[in-house]
């Protein structure tokens, strides 16, 4: 098709506001899918996405519109997924757009991750068309959100679209505004082909499909094409489209969007950011922007049942095809046994691949605690990155240690900013700027450790704010803390899964809650259970969990043996989850108390 009528787009929304209901309406508009055929919110493809209501992995439609003006356009859609671990991916789909759909909830306005996405699209030179959508709400106040659209995105929103993906009013609107404001691509067709991946998928047929965007030149079956940040090189053997099927073609051109297989085995070699080229005429420069994304949040993963070792290793193996963002590798420990040390973007990621790994590969699993990436400076002069507590050296070899930061932005309702400010410096978080962009509205900025993050930040935000608070944070490079490693003992053994790394200041109240949380949540045994934590050698604070007195079949008289049995299956699914380390049983939240210790 003619470049001036193509229109690459993406919607950025916060989570909830309509995104997916409004790509939705989009489809159905351009007749891309009968409204029966149509299963709901058809971008989100993952079972787990659905459940969870989140859009994870991104995908693109291409559409076709005949507007106004009785030509017809071709609309290529590229979904984003709307979390901050994900932001590197989300920034790729940008960078393959002109123009961006802005989703504002018609009742609850801008939130964080709006702002986020805006700030993305900005850098990517987005056209940005704004929407105020679910105006059908009783609570909605398009002039209110009107005013924070341009108070805190600093966007014109004299001409925002009103609209109700739910109803379908301003459906009509939106499409023509596609047309009209949103320009089309401006590449060069002579030039030699590159091409921007914004997401790839492993598929069991085709091996690696790769999401491209053609900035230059085109791509055809047949072709020869390098990656250009690895120099591997490929025969193109399909290109095609979705519509929403996948749609094989005969090319794709400048300034459009579609896939290409090239018979790639491992999505390693087809990386987000990366640019392809032709291997017998190539690109002097690589699009910009490329970098691997590097996990940031690391954990151990480890079979209840030490015989799913394997079983477990195959699992990871089969979901890191898919996510070249998962990392693992064989980790031991004194107290869990074999396991892997598994690196993630950050919490939502790590969430997800332990729920498929118990649902989709029937595993049982515990989890450490999650763990930031620590720099340890040693005094002979070496550097060592440390993920995870337990392999931290001993504080005499340690000259300092550096942690990760991110750059926080609040969003919330005046009324909580007390309690927003108290959690941060909780948190040791440092002040940046505080600002009022719309009447009731406060933005709040803040540098916080990321690994203060991770101890369930968001979830006493949302408390602490009744859920009216947003929040996005982007990382923010290296800062020196004070920061010690606190073991606990259980009857005198270390268990090495469940030291932790905290600042100096608040070792002694952490390590206080965390016995206490301990004494909770470790099932009374036939012993007395001693819990210490300790910095080194010294014992800093210590709880104990009384004895169990009765044996549960105890209480079953004599022959009865259903009873019995019964008795036993229950207290077998009590045990699920539960691991035995040293002569202890210990629960999954026993390894997840150190997360909890913030309360
Ligand atoms: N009343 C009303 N509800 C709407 C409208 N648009 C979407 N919704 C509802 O709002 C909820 C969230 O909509 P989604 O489209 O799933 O939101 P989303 O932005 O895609 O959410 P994520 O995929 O989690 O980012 C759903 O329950 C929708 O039915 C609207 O115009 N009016």
């Amino acid at each position: 098709m003619d470049q001036s009528h193509i229109r690459n787009f993406c919607i950025i929304a916060h989570v909830d506001h309509g995104k997916s209901t409004l790509a939705d309406r989009i489809l159905e508009a351009t007749g891309a899918v009968s409204p029966r055929e149509m299963q709901e919110q058809l971008l989100d493809t993952m079972e787990l996405e659905r459940e969870r209501g989140i859009t994870i992995k991104m995908t693109a439609v291409r559409l076709y519109y005949k507007a106004k003006d009785g030509q017809v356009y071709q609309f290529n859609l590229i979904d984003t997924p709307g979390h901050v671990d994900f932001t590197y991916e989300v920034s790729r789909s940008l960078a393959a757009c002109e123009g961006a759909l802005l989703v504002v909830d018609a009742a609850q306005g801008v939130e964080a991750q709006t702002l986020a996405n805006v700030n993305l699209a900005y850098q990517n030179n987005l056209e940005i068309v704004p929407i105020i959508n679910k105006i059908d709400l009783p609570a909605a106040d398009p002039e209110r959100v009107k005013e924070e659209i341009e108070n805190v995105l600093a966007i014109d929103a004299s001409e925002a679209i009103l609209a109700s993906a739910k109803t379908g009013v301003g459906i009509e609107q939106i499409m023509e505004a596609i047309v009209q404001r949103i320009p089309p691509p401006s590449g060069d067709p002579n030039a030699p082909l590159r091409a921007l991946i914004f997401d790839s998928k492993f598929d069991t047929y085709l091996g690696v499909i790769c999401y491209v965007r053609v900035v230059d030149g085109q791509i055809k079956p047949g072709q020869r094409i390098r990656f250009m940040s690895t120099g591997k090189e490929f025969e193109v053997l399909e290109v095609g489209t979705f519509t929403p099927e996948r749609q094989p073609g005969e090319m794709l051109a400048t300034g459009e969007v579609g896939y290409l297989a090239a018979g790639i085995k491992t999505i390693g070699d087809a990386r987000v950011g990366d640019t392809i080229t032709d291997a017998t005429r190539p690109a002097q420069e690589p699009l910009p922007g490329y970098r691997t994304a590097k996990p940031m949040v690391f954990c151990g993963l480890y079979p209840v049942d030490g015989a799913d070792y394997t079983d477990l290793r195959d699992a990871l193996a089969k979901l890191q095809l898919n996510d070249a963002a998962l990392s693992f590798e064989p980790e031991t420990s004194a107290a869990l046994g074999f396991g892997f040390r598994c690196g993630f973007l950050g919490l939502l990621h790590m969430d997800v691949v332990q729920e498929r790994l118990e649902r989709e590969f029937n595993l049982n699993l515990i989890a450490t605690s999650p763990s930031v990436v620590y720099k340890v400076y040693r005094t002979d002069g070496t550097v060592v990155d440390v993920d995870n507590p337990a392999h931290m050296p001993p504080p005499t070899t340690i000259d300092h240690i550096e942690e990760p930061y991110v750059a926080a932005t609040i969003l919330t309702p005046k009324e909580y900013v007390g309690p927003i400010m108290e959690l941060c410096r909780e948190r040791r978080g440092e002040f940046v700027h505080m600002e009022y962009p719309a009447p009731d509205r406060v933005l709040l900025k803040y540098d916080i450790p990321l690994g203060e993050i991770l101890m369930d930040f968001f979830d006493q935000l949302k408390s602490r704010t009744r859920g009216y608070a947003s929040f996005d944070y982007e990382l923010a490079g290296y800062r020196e803390s004070k920061l010690v490693k606190i073991d606990i003992l259980m009857n005198g053994d270390p268990v090495d899964a469940l030291s932790f790394i905290t600042h100096r200041d608040k070792a002694y109240e952490r390590a206080r809650q965390i016995v206490e949380k301990l004494k909770e949540v470790v099932p009374r045994q036939q012993f007395e259970v001693r819990i210490q934590a300790a910095i080194g050698g010294k014992i800093i604070a210590a709880e104990s969990v009384k004895p169990l007195r009765k044996n549960v079949t105890a209480k079953c008289y004599g022959g009865d043996i259903t009873r019995k049995r019964k008795l036993l299956e229950k207290q077998k699914e009590g045990k699920k989850r539960m691991k035995q380390v040293g002569s202890i049983e210990l629960p999954q939240e026993a390894f997840l108390s150190v997360l909890k210790i913030g309360d």
